[in-house]
């Protein structure tokens, strides 16, 4: 191998780590500085080095030279710090990311482009990009519903990238096995249309027949080039999300994180709040506050748990309501889409017949359960949570948008406006909120807690689908780790102990795959399994 081909490749990297005895095998005597350094050496020069960045965004660049550059002191750099590190990589710096990265270009991350102009490509895309390596994940994004912020095209690669970092940095996921992808059908983003400095095609969506031809053979083209490979998809737009989920998640081993991770995570969150509070599941109203892609996968997770606990499909309907753009959402709404339908509501239930704010809903509602999903900021206030502490000891208040710009609240707003009551979780990282002398810990309900320990456990099993069994189990396994006595106990499990339990999500998931004959791998010790599928970030 040429000496710069070590140095540039940063799966094989180690830079200053290399001994005198590699740099003489591998040519590379002289083209480095002479000190040897041990990977600890360079984690701490690094992390000192981060010190000196001023803004976020700037850390993120640092940090993705570094990724650029040397994979192992990333990750081990990543992991060592991972409650700082985590919202400079993902959320909430990463929406940042995407709105500036034609204006930051300078290098693609090991990323694949997939055009839909040049759709003949795509299969050599793959290999050239794999370059031998076996993918056994994919992340992939049209970028159309990019968390809260919505379209922006070709600039949405950075998410399909920051998902899969944390896959590593939380669960072990090798990073030679995995590859992130845009698919490039255009964008509305008219900021993007008129911008010369725009990297992606330049022209409107394609919509329709030829966009799903584009995203058939894209999962076609994947499944042959990569077979075994787990396809996540991530923050598409609200039509396209849950249409592409259902139709592929019975044939291929599959994963739409907004609807199903989101789902997961709240879910877990509920459990969690409710072990606090000591209520039942089965008697809880819950409303969702905008019912796109997770809000509506949230409520259907939450509605199949409450089947499982004894209610009727029917029973458990009647405590679900949804709330979007138009109000509380009826029956008789000519815009409702196939995943709001089976929860939308009758107007004669309600003597009310404006039931379009949300303060007025929740009043005439009585939600014990409160879960935005809107990408509408501060759009829970204090008379909204006053009226639910009105006829509910522990409300149960989920602002779930991201970027922190976006989120429908700020903790210390829901604690002091509760007395301390409301059981809080946020999509986005908040610092623990001290009232009256109790400090309660914030949990981060989002899906970075529990889809790397799902992705773990898929590809231990080599699981031929991903059933709803396996999500249900996922969700469950995050019980028992917070202690809920503790007086302001999190209502999830810390972002700080992340991965330590995602063995744990993992192992639920292969042990199901197993029971359910979805397992195209024979596992006899599923935590011995899971273990030997984690990559840790040390030299060879
Ligand atoms: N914390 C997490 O893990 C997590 C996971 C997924 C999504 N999210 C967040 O949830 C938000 C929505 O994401 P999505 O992918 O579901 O997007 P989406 O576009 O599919 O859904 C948003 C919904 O909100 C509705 N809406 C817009 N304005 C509204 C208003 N004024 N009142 C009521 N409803 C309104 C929209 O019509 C749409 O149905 C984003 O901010 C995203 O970051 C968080
Ligand atoms: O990316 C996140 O932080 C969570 C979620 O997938 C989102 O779209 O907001
Ligand atoms: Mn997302």
């Amino acid at each position: 191998m040429q000496p710069q081909t070590v140095l540039n490749d940063p799966l094989l990297n180690k830079g200053t780590a290399f001994t005198s005895k590699e740099r003489q095998t591998l040519g590379l005597t002289g083209l480095l500085p002479p000190r040897v350094q041990t990977l600890q050496e360079q984690v701490t020069q690094a992390y000192a080095q981060l010190q000196t960045k001023a803004t976020p965004l700037a850390k993120h660049q640092f940090l993705m030279q570094l990724f650029n550059r040397n994979r192992v002191l990333f990750y081990q750099l990543f992991q060592q710090h991972l409650t700082e590190i985590l919202p400079l990589m993902y959320t909430p710096t990463i929406g940042d990311v995407v709105e500036q990265y034609s204006q930051q270009f300078i290098e693609t991350s090991d990323a694949v482009y997939l055009s839909i102009d040049e759709p003949e490509t795509m299969a050599q895309t793959l290999k050239n990009a794999a370059a031998g390596r076996e993918i056994k994940m994919v992340v992939a994004t049209d970028g159309e519903g990019v968390l809260g912020i919505g379209d922006w095209g070709t600039n949405a690669v950075a998410i399909s990238v920051g998902k899969l970092m944390v896959y590593t940095a939380a669960a072990g996921i090798d990073p030679r096995h995995v590859l992130p992808i845009v698919l490039d059908v255009g964008t509305d983003n008219q900021q993007l249309l008129a911008d010369p400095n725009y990297l992606g095609n330049q022209h409107r969506r394609v919509r329709g027949a030829a966009y799903y031809n584009f995203i058939d053979q894209f999962v076609q083209t994947v499944e042959r080039v990569f077979p075994h490979v787990f396809l996540h998809w991530e923050d598409f737009g609200r039509k396209n999300a849950a249409a592409i989920l259902n139709h592929y998640q019975d044939k291929i081993t599959t994963f739409n994180d907004d609807i199903q991770g989101t789902g997961i995570v709240v879910l877990a969150g509920i459990l969690g709040a409710l072990s606090i509070s000591g209520a039942k599941l089965t008697q809880q109203r819950y409303l969702c506050f905008g019912a796109g892609t997770a809000g509506t996968g949230v409520a259907k997770r939450v509605f199949q748990e409450m089947q499982q606990q004894g209610l009727s499909a029917e029973q458990a309907r009647q405590q679900f309501y949804l709330v979007d753009k138009q109000g509380l959402l009826f029956d008789d709404m000519p815009d409702l889409t196939p995943e709001q339908k089976p929860f939308a509501r009758q107007r004669q239930e309600f003597s009310q017949t404006d039931l379009t704010d949300l303060a007025a809903i929740v009043k005439a509602v009585k939600p014990t359960i409160l879960v935005g999903t809107s990408g509408q900021p501060k759009t829970f206030t204090k008379e909204i949570v006053q009226s639910m502490c009105q006829y509910t000891e522990r409300p149960i208040i989920f602002a779930m948008s991201n970027p922190t710009k976006l989120s429908e609240a700020i903790a210390a707003d829901l604690i002091e406006w509760s007395a301390g009551n409301a059981l809080v979780a946020t999509g986005v990282p908040q610092a623990p909120v001290t009232y009256k002398g109790v400090t309660y810990e914030i949990g981060q309900a989002n899906n970075a807690l529990v889809y790397p320990g799902l992705g773990l456990g898929v590809i231990t099993a080599r699981a031929k689908r991903l059933s709803d069994e396996m999500i249900s189990r996922a969700a469950h396994s995050l019980g028992g780790i917070v202690d809920v006595a503790q007086p302001g106990a999190a209502v999830l499990p810390p972002v700080a102990k992340v991965m330590s339990y995602q063995p744990k999500i993992a192992a639920a998931v292969v042990k199901c795959a197993l029971t359910q004959g979805l397992a195209q791998q024979k596992i006899d010790d599923v935590a011995m399994a899971v273990a030997a599928n984690q990559w840790q970030p040390i030299y060879n």
